[in-house]
């Protein structure tokens, strides 16, 4: 009998030290939502301190992008036909994130830059028709089963600029849902923006950043599975563990 009792007490205070520990772990595990200079920090040191370059992790980000868009909207729930994407590249890294199903890509501002001419070269030449301008709302409505806004990173600051300015406007009006590739277009990194596009989908690559606090969409995704450990303690991102082969976690 004492044996039993005495055994059934040492379980509960085991359970007890147990899930105080897992409140800790918990809590220390939290994951970092990084500030912009704190995003731009751990993009420099990727670069210089861990010698990665931007065509590398730039398609890792894609395939996570990808993998996210494939895992949230998979073919067969697509309501129109052909399983049309419209991909919506900015100037910027933001930009040469975008990719996706039977897409095409609108990509109004293009900086003299080789990357991003490669990577225009290779859509070209895999036959993914580029638009020539950004279509009205409810032809995006009646076109297109999904957006993707590859518009604006972490690099975004102050009023939007045109011709960005048109085109966010016309997203605010669609129905067809929009996955977002790092933060919601024309948000503030931190502060969000509320009467801003409200994305169905985010895909935060590296560690979300703060304005994903305000994200209400369906789907949040974290891709980007490149963070080396040290860099990762450095921060203290606390990110989870993608898992087996995954190049994406679904956070919510
Ligand atoms: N580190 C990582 O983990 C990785 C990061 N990656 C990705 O890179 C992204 C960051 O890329 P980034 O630094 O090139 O900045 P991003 O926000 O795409 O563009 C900035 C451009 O936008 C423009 N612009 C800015 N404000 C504007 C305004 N108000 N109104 C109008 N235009 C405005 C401005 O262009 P300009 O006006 O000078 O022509 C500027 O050049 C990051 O979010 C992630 O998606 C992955 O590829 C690889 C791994
Ligand atoms: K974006």
């Amino acid at each position: 009998g004492s044996v039993l009792t005495h055994t059934g007490a040492c379980a509960r205070v085991a359970s007890n030290i147990y899930s105080k520990h897992r409140q800790a772990c918990t809590m220390a595990n939290t994951i970092k939502y990084l500030g912009q200079e704190e995003a731009q920090h751990i993009d420099e040191e990727l670069f210089n301190e861990y010698c990665f370059s931007v065509d590398q992790l730039m398609e890792l980000a894609g395939l996570s992008c990808a993998t996210a868009v494939s895992k949230g909207y998979p073919l067969q729930s697509l309501l129109r036909s052909p399983p049309r994407v419209l991909v919506i590249c900015g100037p910027g890294n933001n930009g040469g994130d975008g990719l996706g199903y039977e897409p095409s890509v609108l990509y109004p501002k293009r900086p003299n830059k080789q990357l991003f001419q490669n990577l225009a070269t290779q859509c070209e030449k895999m036959d993914i028709s580029f638009l020539s301008e950004m279509p009205e709302a409810d032809v995006i409505d009646e076109a297109y089963n999904l957006v993707v806004d590859a518009i604006f990173g972490f690099s975004f600051k102050g009023a939007v600029r045109e011709p960005f300015g048109d085109i966010l406007s016309q997203l605010k009006k669609i129905t067809v849902p929009i996955a977002s590739i790092d933060i919601p277009s024309g948000w503030d990194v931190e502060k969000g923006c509320p009467d801003g596009i409200q994305p169905d989908m985010l895909i935060s690559l590296t560690a979300p950043k703060k304005a994903a606090n305000l994200f209400k969409g369906r789907y949040h995704f974290l891709g980007g599975r490149f963070v080396p450990p040290a860099l990762e303690q450095k921060y203290q991102l606390n990110l989870p563990q993608y898992p087996g082969t995954d190049c994406v976690y679904q956070l919510n």
